[in-house]
């Protein structure tokens, strides 16, 4: 269901002191409640400023920021910055004290004035974050992994309505990122938590969003869900910052069989396929990238070089000669 009201930045505009740029310009959004919405964009193009103009760590210059239809204030006007509903997480875990066990960690954060209380939520809240176990260690001893674990239990401690992630599994390995980006989901799914993430990872994003806002030096260019954005992206900007795709201009395409009527056309790794079994093999297998579950296969004709997802191991080696299959395409 729609939700207006929850969380809207209204013509926000933000230019850093002494910058000619605007660091974001003229955003208008709405993030909608209980989900996960996911900011990216290239670097540069606006993503933590514009969480921080969400969270009320930034003033904009113009426009504003609303929080259940009341204004979010900025730096100057709150004694302590940010919104009381919301948290903030970012890649590094200065908040922690490494001389505490990570029980106390979190503990710290809940009032004294009910001890079971105060008891209780720090064992959930240990539990949801899958660091219970951990609950008698030292931070200083703990993984980056699990740091970030225990950054994020403090951040969900007081129960925040907002939780703001800024990249913040950048240090984590791919194994514990998995792990921690389900754990995410499924609080989101369970306590109705309103995530807001930035993230320069596609596989992560297309994976935990419910959301995708794209931005491009400073602005939203397209927002939805990461499906729809991912088969049918409106600007090659964001085809190339979902996924490692095959850009070819007009007369490259027409070489492969397309007749396109834009400059630019698109093919996605998965969207060819290579057959070895048609007379016409006027492609070259170039290279064969392992890539554990599937290949990645470098086919070539003349200046051409494509990239072809093959999820038949061992099917092509270098130098084979192929025909390729184009089921789909798109033009910029
Ligand atoms: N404190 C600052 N002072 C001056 N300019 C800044 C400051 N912070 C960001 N900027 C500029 O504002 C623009 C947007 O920066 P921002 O950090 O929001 O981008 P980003 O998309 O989060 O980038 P990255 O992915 O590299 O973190 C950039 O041009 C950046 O150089």
């Amino acid at each position: 269901m729609s939700d207006a009201s929850f969380l809207q930045a209204l013509s926000v505009s933000k230019t850093y002191p002494g910058e000619r740029v605007a660091g974001v310009k003229q955003i208008s959004l709405n993030i909608q409640p209980q989900q996960i919405t996911a900011i990216i964009g290239e670097s540069g193009s606006g993503k933590s400023t514009l969480l921080r103009l969400l969270y009320g760590l930034l003033s904009p210059d113009e426009g504003r920021v609303y929080f259940k239809g009341e204004r979010i204030w900025g730096p100057e006007e709150k004694l302590i910055p940010g919104h009381d509903a919301m948290k903030m997480v970012t890649q590094d875990t200065d908040g922690l004290n490494l001389f505490a066990k990570v029980w106390d960690n979190v503990a710290v954060l809940l009032p004294n004035t009910d001890v079971a209380a105060k008891r209780q939520r720090t064992e959930d809240v240990l539990r949801q974050l899958n660091i219970h176990k951990l609950a008698d260690k030292q931070a200083f001893f703990l993984s980056g992994g699990e740091k970030q674990r225990v950054a994020i239990a403090r951040a969900l401690a007081t129960r925040p309505e907002v939780l703001l992630l800024d990249e913040p599994f950048n240090q984590v390995d791919t194994s514990f990122r998995e792990g921690l980006q389900q754990d995410i989901r499924q609080i989101v799914h369970d306590t109705g938590l309103t995530v807001i993430m930035v993230s320069h990872d596609p596989a992560e994003v297309l994976s935990m969003a419910d959301e995708l806002i794209v931005l491009k030096d400073g602005e939203v260019i397209e927002a939805g869900h990461p499906k729809a954005l991912y088969q049918n992206p409106q600007n090659l900007y964001t085809a190339r910052l979902l996924t490692n795709c095959n850009v070819l201009t007009r007369e490259e395409a027409a070489q492969c069989g397309i007749d396109a009527s834009s400059a630019e056309v698109v093919i996605y790794p998965e969207w060819a396929n290579p057959t070895s079994s048609w007379t016409r093999k006027d492609w070259m297998v170039k290279q064969v990238l392992f890539k554990g579950n599937h290949e990645d296969l470098l086919v070539t004709k003349g200046d051409i070089t494509l990239r072809l997802l093959n999820d038949e191991a061992d099917r092509y080696k270098v130098g084979d000669k192929v025909h390729i299959k184009i089921n789909k395409y798109l033009e910029f």
